[in-house]
């Protein structure tokens, strides 16, 4: 399975990056830093979308070859609320260094988007500009020590859940914002219907944001429709030939189309 995959290569990486930048020097880069944006609040207005840098994918392989800068540049002008920026570098062909090269562009909170099963990565990501991380429940060895660590850097964390265990689990231990992924890490398939499922489990206070396989302002309207207060976005902003004015179209979508599901205010 290409989860199991992905985990035993990141297990090698981080013991080897360990010894190359230590968690003291992350400490020290971090105590330099002023605190990042805060992604609640950014995606606490109305209806929001994360736009993804996303290089490559083992789903769909080379994605797009665009540089950094002009893509965030152009998911700010379309109006994204917050930019996730993938760091895996072996599958997704993305890098940390993304990280800095974005906080030094942008005012928007940035999302690193990894598989962190280290709590060494969360020093990470706040040495090198994250103002938050996805945290995938399935694959976190101590969800709650993870989103304890994550906000005692002030990084408010997305947690992804696939069942309602992790959802519940997710709440428990604090989460505020919950990403249902569309897509099965498994397989691949993308089915909206995800969304549809596990809204209701999600009290209306919390941010539901629902990830992966929008295409079209119609997908945005069927997701808001099942409650979501956000989307987050990735190949089909990298590969649009005019990102600003597709995310422009995916925002009318979200915020014309009232809040539906059980999650209604
Ligand atoms: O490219 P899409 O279908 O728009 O999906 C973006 C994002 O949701 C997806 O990259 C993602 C969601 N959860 C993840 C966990 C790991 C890696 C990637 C992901």
């Amino acid at each position: 399975m290409i989860l199991e995959k992905i985990i035993t290569e990141k297990k090698k990486e981080i013991s080897k990056i360990k010894n190359k930048e230590p968690i003291n020097d992350l400490k020290d880069k971090i105590s330099t830093k002023n605190p990042p944006e805060d992604l609640k609040k950014a995606l606490n207005r109305g209806f929001s979308i994360i736009c993804e840098y996303k290089r490559a994918s083992p789903s769909t392989g080379p994605i797009s070859s665009k540089k950094l800068e002009e893509s965030v540049k152009s998911f700010e002008s379309g109006g994204a609320s917050a930019i996730s920026i993938l760091t895996e570098k072996r599958f997704f062909n993305g890098d940390i260094k993304h990280l800095e090269r974005a906080e030094s562009i942008t005012d928007i909170p940035i999302l690193m988007k990894d598989f962190i099963i280290d709590e060494y990565q969360i020093f990470q990501a706040r040495a090198y500009g994250a103002s938050s991380i996805l945290l995938i429940a399935s694959i976190c060895p101590n969800l709650e020590a993870f989103i304890q660590l994550s906000k005692s850097l002030h990084m408010e964390p997305l947690i992804e859940c696939g069942n309602s265990l992790e959802i519940c689990k997710a709440l428990e231990n604090g989460a505020e914002i919950i990403g249902i992924n569309n897509r099965n890490l498994n397989n691949f398939t993308i089915n909206l219907n995800r969304t549809k499922a596990f809204a209701p489990l999600i009290p209306k206070e919390k941010i539901l944001v629902s990830e992966s396989g929008v295409k079209e302002p119609e997908d945005v309207k069927i997701l808001r429709e099942y409650g979501a207060d956000a989307i987050l976005i990735g190949t089909g902003v990298m590969k649009s030939k005019n990102p600003a004015d597709f995310i422009k179209d995916l925002l009318i979508a979200g915020t014309i189309t009232p809040k539906g599901g059980p999650r209604i205010e």
